[in-house]
């Protein structure tokens, strides 16, 4: 089985539902009324340029009613030079409007894409959770080239054209308006067809995209997981679950182009059956003295002349309803809500309908739960522990659910308190699935609690600016997650306002002191995703980057599981000193990390099950007893 060949459920490939091509386009108005000015005056100077071209069949008739009929050769030469006079305007006003067009319209594209990548910042983790890579950036690159090139072209030519053909029309009836009707007549079919095209097309321009960004969301994985799928010899089989979507695209392309045809060869057909119509009534008529051969010259080079018009018609409807879904596309991003009040209510909705079969386990749980925070409660007293005040960091009936989930199930976590005191650390520990990362994820607010309260120093997160939080909070992953960017930059991320000393500092602590023995030392480029590095460095460079704005609040998510045991001691060592002045919570799969904390919290079905130190969970939590069994070996052999 190819890797692609998964079931996705991933968004950005919506069913294509009927819309108005107009309607959607109109949506690009906030982003062209800057440049309008330059748009229209582009427009005007091409419809000028347009019926330039329509006064040479004129000056034609002019010349063979008048100096060829009568033998007068100044005559043609004067005819002759109008008309090239005629034809270099027509060609400089059309050179006028590219010159016009080209500097807004990148500028209207480079906005649109800024907008797109500063909303892609501000929307939740969530939303990156349902999105597919491979959609979001065939929208920031495929839809936005389609949408320049409509504004470029289409938007100013079906303008242009649609001018061209009314003047042209209205020259033809003025000259002969039953040679005029014969040309007129084909218009009719001409429109109905357009709009049943309209609808037909716009379905398939809609499932081209869609499976661009399918297909690019492929591409993206098959280079990012490169060493699995040559790991695993997976080559063979990832490329044919590509060419199965490569086709996928092709067919559906051919399908578009087959339409296209159709549509073409009809737009095309019908004016050529009309002017050869014309042209045997007219010269019929000719024949018979009722028109003069001027004006059946004129009238031939006027049709001539409309036939782009009108045959670029098919091609600009094309392309104006391929923009009309990159609009979509884009809108379908740039709708979606950056606040989080949406994400919480459906959670909180989904929580009411799964609360049913909650509330009979919770029953069950209840009496245990309250049997083991007596104890909890009067084992620190016995201590003469002082009671707490509202510092530090606490979770107050947290409750948690993805908004994905199904109903039925259960939240992630609920009902967590917890009290992480100034200055301690605390260590997160639970089987693996039990929500701890989730939890971590919580406090920067990466995902929204659905019920309950986190606070720092007694100020509820959600009170707080993001630049605050930010502030406030620092962040180290287990997987970690570093930029194309130098080694340095990478930690100084970490905060705003930090210099090299701060950086060399947190190095130290991170033990990724390796970073001056790289070529360039902390100014070397770790290439993208920081994959020039091994796993235990990357983790170092992200750990350092927590530490480097030396953070009151720290939360790591097993930041150490990448090192050997004797870099882990050594990192534990230094990060003692920094956690001494910061609160901590720190995800901890090993025994190892749990004795760098002051307490452990132990996470179980949802919720904190128990607190206590490392040896007294041991001696009083068979569950901790066993996630720890596989290390006590271990253990033993390192504690002091
Ligand atoms: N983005 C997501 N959308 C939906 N469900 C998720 C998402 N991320 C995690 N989950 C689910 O939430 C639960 C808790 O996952 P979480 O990653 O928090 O566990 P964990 O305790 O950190 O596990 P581990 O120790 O293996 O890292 C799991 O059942 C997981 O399937």
């Amino acid at each position: 089985m190819a890797v692609t060949s998964e079931p996705r459920a991933q968004e950005g490939g919506a069913a294509p539902r009927h819309r108005s091509a107009t309607r959607s386009l109109l949506r690009l108005w906030p982003y062209v009324r800057p440049v309008r000015a330059r748009l229209f005056g582009a427009a005007g100077v091409a419809v000028v340029a347009s019926c330039l071209g329509l006064v040479i069949p004129l000056v034609l008739k002019w010349m063979v009613d008048g100096p060829v009929a009568h033998r007068n050769p100044g005559g043609v030469w004067l005819g002759g030079a109008l008309l090239l006079a005629l034809g270099t305007a027509e060609a400089a006003l059309f050179g006028l409007r590219r010159w016009l067009v080209g500097r807004p319209l990148a500028s209207v594209e480079a906005a649109m894409r800024a907008d797109l990548y500063r909303h892609l910042q501000r929307l939740p983790v969530s939303f990156h959770d349902r999105w597919a890579s491979g959609q979001l950036l065939s929208r920031a690159t495929t839809d936005l080239m389609l949408l320049r090139m409509f504004l470029a072209f289409p938007l100013t030519f079906l303008v242009v054209n649609g001018v061209t053909i009314l003047a042209g029309f209205a020259i033809l009836l003025s000259q002969e308006w039953t040679l005029g009707l014969v040309l007129v007549i084909p218009a009719v079919p001409l429109v109905i067809l357009c709009s049943l095209f309209e609808t037909r097309y716009a379905t398939v321009a809609r499932t081209v995209q869609d499976q661009t960004g399918d297909l690019t969301t492929v591409v993206e994985e098959g280079v990012l997981g490169v060493r699995i799928v040559k790991g695993f010899g997976r080559h063979r089989s990832q490329a044919r679950a590509f060419r199965a979507l490569s086709e996928q695209v092709r067919s559906t392309e051919l399908h578009k182009a087959r339409l296209l045809a159709t549509l073409w060869a009809l737009i095309m057909t019908l004016p050529e059956l009309a002017i050869g119509a014309a042209l045997v009534l007219g010269t019929v008529r000719v024949a018979d003295g009722d028109l003069s051969a001027g004006t059946l010259v004129a009238f031939l080079s006027t049709a001539l002349t409309l036939r782009w018009p009108v045959e670029s018609l098919g091609f600009l409807l094309a392309m104006s309803q391929d923009a009309a879904t990159a609009t979509d596309r884009y809108f379908d991003v740039m709708d979606a809500e950056p606040a989080t009040a949406a994400d919480r209510l459906r959670a909180a909705s989904s929580r009411e309908r799964g609360q049913e079969q909650e509330d009979g386990r919770e029953q069950e749980r209840g009496q245990e739960r309250e049997r083991g925070q007596e104890r909890e409660r009067g084992q620190e007293r016995e201590r003469g522990q002082a009671r707490e005040g509202e510092g530090g960091l606490r979770f107050e009936g947290v409750e948690f659910a993805y908004a994905d989930a199904p109903p039925e199930e259960p939240p992630v976590l609920h009902g967590v308190d917890l009290h992480i005191r100034p200055g301690e650390t605390m260590a997160l520990v639970g089987a693996t699935g039990s929500g701890k990362t989730t939890l971590t994820a919580l406090v920067p607010r990466l995902h929204e609690v659905t019920r309950g309260r986190i606070t720092l120093d007694g100020r509820d997160i959600t009170a707080l600016s993001r630049e605050e939080l930010r502030a406030l909070v620092a962040i180290a992953f287990e997987e970690p997650t570093l930029f194309s960017a130098t080694a340095g930059e990478n930690v100084l991320m970490g905060a705003a306002d930090a210099g090299t000393e701060e950086l060399l500092r947190a190095l130290k602590v991170a033990q990724a002191d390796f970073v001056h023995a790289l070529p360039e030392g902390t100014d070397t480029e770790v290439g993208e995703q920081g994959l020039s590095l091994s796993g235990g460095q990357r983790q170092r460079l992200a750990l350092a980057r927590a530490v480097v704005g030396g953070p009151r609040f720290l939360v790591l998510d097993d930041p150490l599981s990448a090192l050997d045991v004797h870099t882990e001691a050594l990192v534990e060592a230094a990060l003692r000193r920094v956690l001494a002045s910061t609160t901590a919570l720190v995800v901890a799969h090993r025994p190892s990390t749990v004795l760098l904390a002051d307490r452990v919290a132990l996470l179980s079905e949802g919720r904190i099950a128990a607190v206590g130190t490392h040896q007294r969970l041991l001696r009083e939590s068979a569950e901790y007893r066993s996630l720890m069994s596989g290390q006590e070996a271990e253990e033993g052999e390192r504690s002091p």
